[in-house]
C-alpha cells in the first residue's frame, strides 16, 4: 500500500526469500478496455526494473496496482509476498506522472510532506533533510516558490524530492525524467542511481526514454501491444558504475528499440 508512514517493522506475513515485487497473470480492465492481460513480473531485492512500452500499453496501470491504488484485477500482485489487496508493503513510495503537488504550499511543504508521518517538518534536522532534498533535484533558490510559479520540469523535480523524503525500500517511478532538459535529466538519473546505490532500494520505473532504460536497469520489461502482455525482457548486465556509450549499454539500447518494433 502507498504510505508516507514510518518505516516499518519486517512484516510478519513476509515469507523470506520472497521476491518485493511480485506480479502474477496480472490482467486490469476499465470498463471494456483491457489494459494489461495476463503480465508477469518479479523484481528482487535491490534490482532496478524499467519498464518500457508504446503510449497506452498499460504502464501506469501496472504501478498503480503495485502501489495498491488499483483494487478490482485479475492476477495476484504482491509487495514483499503481501498482496496489494491485503495492504502490500508500507515501504512503497510512488512518483506519478503529474507532480500532483499542493498549489497552496511552497516547495519546501510540498516536500516535507513526503517525510515520514510523526516527522514534524518544523523539527530539528527536517528542515536540513528537505533543504538538502531540493538541493540534489536542483532547486535552490526556489524553496519559497509556489507550484504556479515553476516550470513543468522544475514541478516534475519537486514531485520527485517528495518521492525520496520517505526514503522507501521500494520506488514507484513513472515517467519522472519526462519533462527535464537532456542536461538537467542526465544528473536526476545520476542522483537517482545514488539513492539506489547507497539504499539498496528496490525501483520500477516507467519510461518512453530507451536510452533512460538502458542506461539505469538491470532488466528491460518491454510491454507492447493493445490489450498491454509482456512483448519481452531485455537483460542490461553492463558493470556499473556505467558509461551512456558503453557497447552494451547502446547495444541495449538498440535491443529495447528493436523490442518495440520502431
Ligand atoms: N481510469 C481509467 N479509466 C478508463 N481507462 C483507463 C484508465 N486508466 C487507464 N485507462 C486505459 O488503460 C490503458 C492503459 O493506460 P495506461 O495509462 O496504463 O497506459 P500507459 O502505457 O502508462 O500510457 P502512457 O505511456 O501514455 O502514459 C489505456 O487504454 C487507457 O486509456
Amino acid at each position: 500500500m502507498l504510505s508516507t508512514g514510518e518505516p516499518s517493522e519486517s512484516d510478519p506475513e513476509r515469507e523470506s526469500g520472497d521476491p518485493t515485487l511480485t506480479v502474477r497473470g496480472l490482467t486490469k480492465r476499465y470498463g471494456d478496455t483491457v489494459a494489461l492481460q495476463d503480465v508477469d513480473l518479479t523484481v528482487e531485492e535491490g534490482e532496478f526494473v524499467a519498464v518500457v512500452g508504446p503510449s497506452g500499453c498499460g504502464k501506469s496501470t501496472l504501478l498503480r496496482v503495485l502501489s495498491g491504488l488499483e483494487e478490482s484485477f485479475g492476477g495476484r500482485a504482491a509487495v514483499d509476498g503481501v498482496d496489494v489487496r491485503d495492504g502490500g508493503s508500507d515501504d512503497v513510495g510512488m512518483v506519478f506522472q503529474e507532480p500532483r503537488l499542493l498549489a497552496w504550499a511552497d516547495v519546501r511543504e510540498n516536500v516535507a510532506v513526503g517525510l515520514p508521518d510523526g516527522v514534524d517538518p518544523d523539527a530539528p534536522g527536517a528542515q536540513e533533510r528537505v533543504n538538502e532534498l531540493i538541493e540534489t533535484v536542483g532547486l535552490d533558490g526556489f524553496a519559497g516558490s509556489r507550484p504556479g510559479e515553476l516550470s513543468g520540469g522544475m514541478a516534475q523535480r519537486v514531485s520527485l524530492a517528495r518521492g525520496l523524503a520517505y526514503r522507501p525500500e521500494v520506488l514507484l517511478l513513472d515517467e519522472p525524467f519526462s519533462a527535464l532538459d537532456q542536461l538537467t535529466k542526465y544528473e536526476q538519473q545520476d542522483n537517482l542511481l545514488e539513492v539506489w546505490t547507497e539504499r539498496g532500494t528496490t525501483i520500477a520505473l516507467v519510461t518512453h526514454d530507451v536510452e533512460e532504460a538502458a542506461y539505469l536497469a538491470d532488466r528491460v520489461l518491454v510491454l507492447g501491444g493493445e490489450p498491454g502482455t509482456v512483448a519481452t525482457v531485455i537483460d542490461v548486465d553492463t558493470p556499473r558504475p556505467r558509461d551512456r556509450t558503453h557497447p552494451e549499454v547502446v547495444a541495449a539500447r538498440d535491443a529495447i528499440t528493436d523490442a518495440l518494433g520502431v
